[in-house]
């Protein structure tokens, strides 16, 4: 099976409320086969994305010295990670990519050390995108409290309120895969990025042409997500999957090398926006729904030591810096 695809545009409808309802019975039915869809009509233009890659990339094209000056923070989850730096698959060598984390908190405080003496315009363009992702995964998060019928005063929303603000770690990613040096010999198993789940409620990806992605589908096969145009691919992370209790899964994916020589040469981008519960969320607690919801089925255990969203992004970040 395929990823599937959702167009926000749908319009079959009488009322607003109606139409979210629907779009939301869409997206879930949707992300509960591989966990990924592509969204269409997301209201992000490819040109704000080309834009922020653009900036990004400038900085990503700087000698090593001066980007190391801006090297990520573990506490803060801001800055700069070089060439296998990170190890999303902790069993694999180091990823063949570089990134810059901005987590919102940090991005729209005073304690942000952006590099726009580096790349003029950098934050403001960067700050406005984060801006627009919010919007959207907010609007996404209300479209699934929806369609899995939630109490309203239980909605997903309730639980990511500090987006962007002191008491949340949502975080954009700028992703930068330079070409492979023509000398160059990759360890073994060294990938893009290495198989892994994303550790949020949910992220929204915007890929380039390169292509690379993989999903691993219900059968456990991989399985190409390929670039496709004017879309947003979202998926559900570790902290949806545990408050459904496992019924929508957090699913692995990777960033695979490409086989042909001339791709080997290419270099390939992606923006990533994790979104993240509110610190003190406890996720591992079942949401809670409207009787009759076809997800009201809570296999839970009442004993399980409470894991806050704050505790999962750390445990996970120590385990692959
Ligand atoms: O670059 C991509 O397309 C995916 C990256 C990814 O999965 C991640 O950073 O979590
Ligand atoms: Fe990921």
């Amino acid at each position: 099976m395929g990823v599937p695809l959702v167009d926000l545009q749908f319009s079959d409808a009488d009322s607003e409320l109606e139409l979210k309802e629907k779009l939301g019975r869409n997206l879930v039915e949707a992300v509960s086969t591989v966990g990924f869809v592509y969204v269409k009509n997301s209201g992000i233009s490819s040109e704000s994305v080309a834009r922020v890659n653009e900036v990004t990339e400038d900085f990503f094209k700087r000698p090593s010295e001066k980007k190391r000056k801006y090297q990520r923070d573990p506490e803060q989850n801001f800055g700069y990670v070089g060439i296998e730096a990170e190890r999303t698959d902790v069993h694999k060598p180091g990823d063949y990519k570089e990134a810059f984390d901005m987590s919102g908190d940090v991005g729209f405080s005073e304690a942000a050390h952006w590099p726009d003496d580096l790349v003029p315009g950098y934050s403001a363009l960067v700050k406005d995108f984060m801006k627009q992702c919010k919007r959207l995964g907010l609007y996404l998060l209300e479209l699934l409290s929806l369609g899995l019928q939630l109490e309203p005063e239980h909605n997903l929303l309730k639980c990511h309120r500090s987006i962007l603000s002191e008491g949340n770690k949502t975080t954009l990613r700028s992703l930068y895969y330079p070409p492979l040096p023509r000398d160059m010999k990759l360890l073994d198993g060294q990938l893009r990025c290495g198989e892994h789940t994303d550790y949020g409620t949910i992220t929204l990806l915007f890929q380039d042409k390169a292509g690379g992605l993989q999903v691993k589908n219900s059968d456990g096969d991989y399985v190409d997500a390929l670039p496709l145009e004017d879309t947003v691919l979202i998926n559900v992370g570790d902290m949806l999957e545990y408050q459904t209790c496992g019924q929508l899964r957090s699913t692995m994916h990777r960033v695979v090398i490409p086989i042909s020589d001339v791709n080997l040469r290419s270099l390939r981008r992606s923006l990533v926006y994790f979104i993240y519960a509110d610190h003190s969320t406890i996720i591992n607690k079942p949401l809670v729904y409207k009787p009759g919801s076809p997800w009201d089925k809570v296999n839970h255990d009442p004993n399980a030591a409470p894991i806050t969203a704050l505790e999962h992004v750390y445990r996970k970040w120590g385990a692959t810096y």
